[in-house]
């Protein structure tokens, strides 16, 4: 066995860390009680709460495919950056879930990155998110006691690759429908819901979803009573969350006499239980119980134009040549 050469630095000097952050996901039952105390911020998780979601993540196949899509986004999104000819090296690290984002920021450290750029696979800042993310990676820095020059993404919420592909998603959506019946169709907007006094505290996280939903309904060629703004997941805690929620918005659309619903999350870039059981399974079951038909075109995972503009946002956040 050779002894490592600690003078060595295991990438190329100069070399460029780009840190893809997510949300993190369990990859069996057996994490949930883990996964919903870190995300619960170590507060104790109701035994019917428990209950509840990791019956979710049953249904959605006893795991979230969240981890396998955030490699995919990554892989896809370092070989267009490639062509820049810089030197790269791609990094993941999970707000909740391991790959931890400090752990993350330590295999940086050990390999001698001094200059990084971060990105969320998530659009639209808030404090109760993207600003979560970028305070773990400073958390990093200090647990391991060193310093890299990170340059943090905070947002891309009206990149046109994004806006594009959200609004190809939409057009796909309405195609589902026979040709004479695409007029009616009415396409619901969402994002996850945050608490109400967000808004309060000055957050531009609603404001910056409204910015998305208009751009793609406008590119999407909607009429503006063609489409709709819905929040959706709300948290199971007793203060109240961005409204409308998805079922109660449901239940109006279907009492103006909606019957045929595309539903479209802009706020999440990949599939995970907020889409495959909120949407899929929960959104559904109200959906059908109105007597309306809900349509939900694919998230965009690894989408061309999507990874095109993670892409071309870290190219132009790269440090100067
Ligand atoms: C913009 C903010 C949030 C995004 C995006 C988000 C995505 C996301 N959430 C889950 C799974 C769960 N989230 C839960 C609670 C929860 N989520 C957020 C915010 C976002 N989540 C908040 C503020 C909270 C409340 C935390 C608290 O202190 O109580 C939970 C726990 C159960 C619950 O309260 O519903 C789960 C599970 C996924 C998979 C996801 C994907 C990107
Ligand atoms: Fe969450
Ligand atoms: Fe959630």
């Amino acid at each position: 066995m050779t002894t490592p050469d600690p003078t060595q630095t295991p990438v190329a000097p100069g070399t460029i860390g780009v840190l893809f952050m997510a949300y993190g996901g369990p990859e069996s039952l057996e994490d949930m009680p883990g996964y919903l105390s870190d995300i619960r911020a170590g507060r104790v998780t109701p035994a019917s709460v428990l209950d509840e979601i990791t019956n979710n993540y049953r249904l959605i196949g006893g795991k979230s495919p969240l981890p396998e899509f955030t490699r995919a986004q990554v892989d896809a999104t370092m070989a267009q950056l490639q062509k820049l000819g810089r030197p790269l090296k791609a990094y993941i690290g999970m707000r909740h879930w391991s790959p931890w984002i400090e752990d993350a920021v330590r295999d940086m450290l050990d390999d001698g990155i001094q200059q990084a750029v971060a990105i969320v696979l998530a659009p639209h800042y808030s404090s109760m998110s993207v600003a979560k993310y970028q305070k773990k990676i400073k958390a990093g820095l200090e647990m391991n006691h060193g310093h890299i020059d990170f340059v943090f993404i905070d947002d891309y919420h009206t990149e046109p690759g994004y806006i594009t592909a959200l609004a190809d998603r939409v057009r796909q959506g309405i195609q589902e429908f026979p040709e004479g019946e695409r007029d009616d169709v009415h396409v619901v907007l969402s994002a996850h819901s945050l608490p109400v006094r967000i808004k309060r505290e000055g957050d531009p996280y609603a404001d910056q979803l409204m910015e998305s939903a208009q751009l793609v309904a406008k590119q999407a060629g909607l009429r503006d009573d063609q489409w709709s703004w819905s929040f959706q997941s709300a948290g199971r805690s007793p203060e109240p969350w961005l409204g409308p929620q998805l079922d109660e918005h449901l239940t109006d659309l279907a009492g103006q006499g909606v019957k045929k619903v595309v539903s479209v999350p802009v706020g999440f870039v990949s599939d995970h239980v907020e889409i495959l059981f909120d949407i899929d399974i929960a959104a559904q079951e109200v959906a059908r119980e109105l007597g309306m038909t809900l349509v939900r075109p694919p998230a965009l995972n690894t989408d061309p134009l999507f990874i095109g503009t993670l892409a071309s946002v870290i190219g132009r956040a790269l440090p100067e040549a």
